[in-house]
This record gives C-alpha cells, sequence and structure tokens, in this order.
C-alpha cells in the first residue's frame, strides 16, 4: 500500500487566508479552510495569524510540511523581541505616494533603479513605506529593529523554533517586490533600506526555492514560502507563452523569464520566481472590487450584474476608468474612478455594468501590452482569481487581451502552488513535483477584434484627456 503523504499551502492574500491541504504527489486538494481579513490597507499582522488559524482549523492532521504565499509588498517593521512596532501597510495603502518620487530621485532616478534592482519604486514597493516611516512614524519607526513581508511574518510565526527576530526568512521571489534586493545580482542592496529609513535593519535571510527553513509546533516542516503572484506561477505549472492575468483585489499580468527584466519605464516590475528564474509582472490596485463596488452601486449580487454585464448590447462609448483606489500602473496614486460618456442611453444599469467590466480588462489589456513591450511571448492567457469566475469578464477578456484565454479548473493557485513548493522542499528532488492542471476553454467571446480595438481606443482616450484631473491629488 502506497502511503500518501501530505502537504499544506497557504494563501495569505488581501482579502482572506486560505489553506489548502494536498496529496504531495499528484496536488490532489484533500482539504479547504478560508477565513476573511479586515477590510483596510493597514493591518495589525495578528489578523493574519488568527485568520490563520481559523482558516487551518481541523486540517493539519497528517500535514508533513507546509509552505506560505503571501500579498507582496507589505511592511511588518519589528523591535528586536519580535514584536510589531506599527501595523502593516499592505501592497495597496497609497500614503507613501508623496514620498516615492524623492526617494526615486536621490537614487538618480527610474532609470537607476531599475537598472540596481528591475524594480522602479511605485508606493506599493515596501521601500517606500520604509520612507514614509521615517519620516511620518518616527517614533516606531525608532523601535524598529527589522524588517519582513507578510509571508515572512506568518512563517517566522509558524516556526516554533525560532524566537524573536532571529532566523527570519524570505524566499527571492518577494524578497525582490521590496526595493532593496535586486534579481540582477541577486542580493541584497542594504544601502537602500539605508537610503530610505536612514539606517540599516535586520532583513530575513534569503532561503533557496527548496529548502526547508524551520518546524511548526506540531512538528510540521516548514518551507521558503514566498509572494502570493510567485505561488500562483507554481503552482499554475507556467510555461513559456504563458501569461497568468489574475484578478483578485489586485489584477496582474504576469510570465515565467529566463532572465531579469529591467523596465526603466516602471511599468513591468522585474520580480524573481520561486524556483530559481524570474517574474516580469504588472500589477493594477483595481480587479475584482471594480466589479463588486459597480454591483454595490447598481444595487445587484455579482450573480445579477454578471448577467446584466453580458446581456448589454454594448457600452455604446460609455467608459469606466476603474482607478477606485487610486493606480499603481499607470502610475497615478491619487487618481479616482472616471465615469465618461453618460448619455441618456447609456445611463442604465446594464451598460454601465458593461463598462465596469470592460474598464477593469481594458487595465489589464494595458499589462499585457506592456509585458510585450519587455519581449514577453504572450500566446495563451491563463485567467485566474476571484473575478475570473465572472461569465461577462469571461466572454471579454480574449478580445481586449488580444490572445486565446484558458481558464484553469477554479482553484486557489496561490495556495496550490505554496503546497507545491511544501511537497518540493519536502521531496529534497531536483524539481517540483509534476501536477496536473486542468484548463477549459471560456465563454464564447462576444466581441469581435474590430470592436475590442473601438473599446480600448475610447478607453486610451478617456485617460489621455482625464489625466490633469487623474493625476492631481483631490
Ligand atoms: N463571480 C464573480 N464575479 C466577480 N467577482 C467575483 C466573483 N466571485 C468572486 N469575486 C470577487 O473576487 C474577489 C476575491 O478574489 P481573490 O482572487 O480571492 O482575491 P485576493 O486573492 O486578493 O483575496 C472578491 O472581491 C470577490 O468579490
Ligand atoms: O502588489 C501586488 C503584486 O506586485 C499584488 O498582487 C499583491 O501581491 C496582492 O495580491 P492579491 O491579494 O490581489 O492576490
Amino acid at each position: 500500500m502506497t502511503v500518501r503523504r501530505l502537504v499544506a499551502g497557504v494563501d495569505c492574500s488581501t482579502q482572506a487566508t486560505k489553506v489548502v491541504v494536498c496529496d504531495a504527489d499528484t496536488g490532489a486538494v484533500l482539504r479547504e479552510g478560508r477565513a476573511a481579513h479586515p477590510d483596510a490597507t493597514e493591518v495589525d499582522p495578528q489578523a493574519w495569524w488568527q485568520a490563520w488559524e481559523t482558516a487551518s482549523e481541523g486540517l493539519l492532521d497528517g500535514v508533513e510540511a507546509i509552505s506560505v504565499g503571501g500579498q507582496q509588498h507589505g511592511m511588518v517593521l519589528m523591535d528586536s523581541a519580535g514584536t510589531v512596532v506599527h501595523p502593516a501597510l499592505l501592497w495597496n495603502d497609497t500614503r507613501s505616494a508623496g514620498v516615492t518620487t524623492e526617494l526615486v530621485d536621490e537614487f538618480g532616478g527610474a532609470a537607476a533603479w531599475a537598472a540596481a534592482t528591475g524594480v522602479v519604486p511605485v508606493p506599493s514597493f515596501t521601500v517606500t513605506k520604509l520612507r514614509w516611516m521615517r519620516d511620518f512614524a518616527a517614533d516606531a519607526a525608532a523601535r524598529a529593529e527589522a524588517v519582513a513581508l507578510p509571508h515572512d511574518w506568518l512563517t517566522h510565526r509558524l516556526a516554533a523554533d525560532r524566537t524573536g527576530i532571529e532566523g527570519l526568512t524570505t524566499d527571492r521571489g518577494d524578497a525582490s517586490g521590496t526595493g532593496w534586493w535586486s534579481a540582477i545580482d541577486e542580493d541584497y542592496r542594504t544601502d537602500l533600506v539605508e537610503l530610505a529609513f536612514g539606517r540599516s535593519l535586520a532583513l530575513p535571510r534569503v532561503a533557496g526555492p527548496a529548502e526547508l527553513v524551520g518546524t511548526t509546533s506540531t512538528g510540521a516542516r516548514l518551507a521558503a514560502g514566498t509572494g502570493d503572484n510567485m505561488a500562483a506561477a507554481l503552482g499554475l505549472n507556467l510555461q513559456p507563452g504563458d501569461v497568468a492575468v489574475s484578478l483578485g483585489t489586485s489584477g496582474t499580468a504576469f510570465a515565467r523569464g529566463v532572465a531579469p527584466t529591467t523596465d526603466a519605464a516602471g511599468l513591468v516590475a522585474g520580480f524573481a520566481d520561486a524556483t530559481g528564474g524570474y517574474l516580469p509582472l504588472v500589477c493594477t490596485l483595481n480587479a475584482a472590487r471594480v466589479l463588486s463596488s459597480t454591483a454595490a452601486l447598481l444595487g445587484m449580487d455579482l450573480a445579477a450584474f454578471d448577467e446584466a454585464a453580458l446581456g448589454s448590447a454594448g457600452s455604446d462609448g460609455l467608459v469606466l476608468v476603474p482607478f477606485l483606489d487610486g493606480e499603481r500602473t499607470p502610475d497615478l496614486p491619487h487618481s479616482t474612478g472616471l465615469i465618461y460618456g453618460l448619455t441618456r442611453a447609456t445611463a442604465v444599469p446594464s451598460t454601465m455594468a458593461r463598462a465596469a467590466v470592460e474598464g477593469m480588462l481594458c487595465g489589464l489589456a494595458d499589462a499585457v501590452d506592456a509585458l510585450r513591450t519587455q519581449g514577453i511571448p504572450v500566446e495563451r492567457v491563463l485567467l485566474l482569481g476571484g473575478a475570473a469566475r465572472s461569465r461577462a469578464v469571461q466572454a471579454l477578456a480574449p478580445s481586449l487581451l488580444g490572445a486565446p484565454v484558458v481558464l484553469p479548473e477554479p482553484a486557489e493557485y496561490v495556495a496550490l502552488g505554496a503546497a507545491r513548493q511544501a511537497a518540493w522542499a519536502l521531496s529534497g528532488a531536483e524539481a517540483p513535483p509534476a501536477w496536473d492542471v486542468p484548463v477549459s476553454k471560456p465563454e464564447a467571446s462576444i466581441l469581435t477584434d474590430a470592436e475590442a480595438a473601438t473599446i480600448r481606443a475610447h478607453y486610451a482616450s478617456v485617460l489621455s484627456k482625464g489625466e490633469p484631473l487623474l493625476s492631481t491629488p483631490r
């Protein structure tokens, strides 16, 4: 009789913690749990711990290894005892917008950052949050001795064999989103921590992709973990030519790369991945919540919203610029949403629903184009994340994104990727285990390529007309 080995993967993402327990050989999901996070852009990491405890309750019997995938960029500052000195500022917290330009300039501008680290800081990046702490939360900053990311912190909290800030670990994937780890040098740039914060901080050791880094109180081994997008890439087993478009709280478009990218325009972040390779990625601040907010505005649940968007004959020139939480790509942190083209004909719920889906997808279409500009081949888009469940999204995506779209079987791909990393670390093998990723075709496309081009042209024109409004603080 073969003995089944169990591994767990965790997704500590913006809106929730999700846990999957899988068969280490096949990846079959045997148990699942989930618990919500506070709806805020600064969060006490203790809330992630509570969500982990709730989401994993009753799931971990027999689990031999655990790995944590986490929302990227969040800043967790600790004192020497490991006590968090300020609520974590998350990736979607834009308060560091005011200090980002000066920080970029102090190092010689966008091109210098891109050449040194692979990224150009925007307010999402941890390095800008350190500068904000130095300037606007000096008391808490003075107590800080170490800085870590959400997945580093949760892994550390899970490790029963560590105390204080001793033994903190991260991985190259998540580290590459800080702004002080260089995907070009494969090393920390401690000078950039000092530049941003005014002094040095202890940084987590960068563990190898398949390393075991600790042990939990129940004896399960801990893998290194990684950023949520890196975990999703591992869960999806992305191949050359594949681009993942994830429609969660953030909208992301990413692909596996064989070399670091250095986009001085700052659209494509030159991240590392969780396997030793690279993960060029474009991220927007506005994806699934554009649909849920518009549905709430229209007094509809998500199912009714979807029907309305799908049933609409077209947006008829109504353009919804979806920057409800400010925007990161394009770099417009002070922006808000805009609605343009409202007439008596378009001021109807179904047209508004359609314009919201189109607006969100136009932002992601620009993201996919930015990858193309960096020479990333886009032969097939894998659509995932909560909003990929929307039939309207599925029906509009192929023409707007300009590529064939497939739907990986609905699953928590970040948690699955983390579980795959745990299985890899547990196996001691050269490569991650081969887990199958079934895909299906989406709803038939309801747009011609010409219609999609018109929608994207309207969107681009409203963006450029709205620029003065979008770039000014309210
Ligand atoms: N059918 C649907 N249509 C549109 N949005 C959906 C649908 N189902 C779930 N969502 C949205 O997906 C989001 C959660 O997606 P998820 O990928 O889990 O996000 P995150 O990883 O950022 O927490 C929520 O905002 C939810 O409203
Ligand atoms: O900032 C980024 C990527 O650079 C985001 O993708 C975060 O990693 C949060 O992801 P979700 O919670 O939306 O999955």
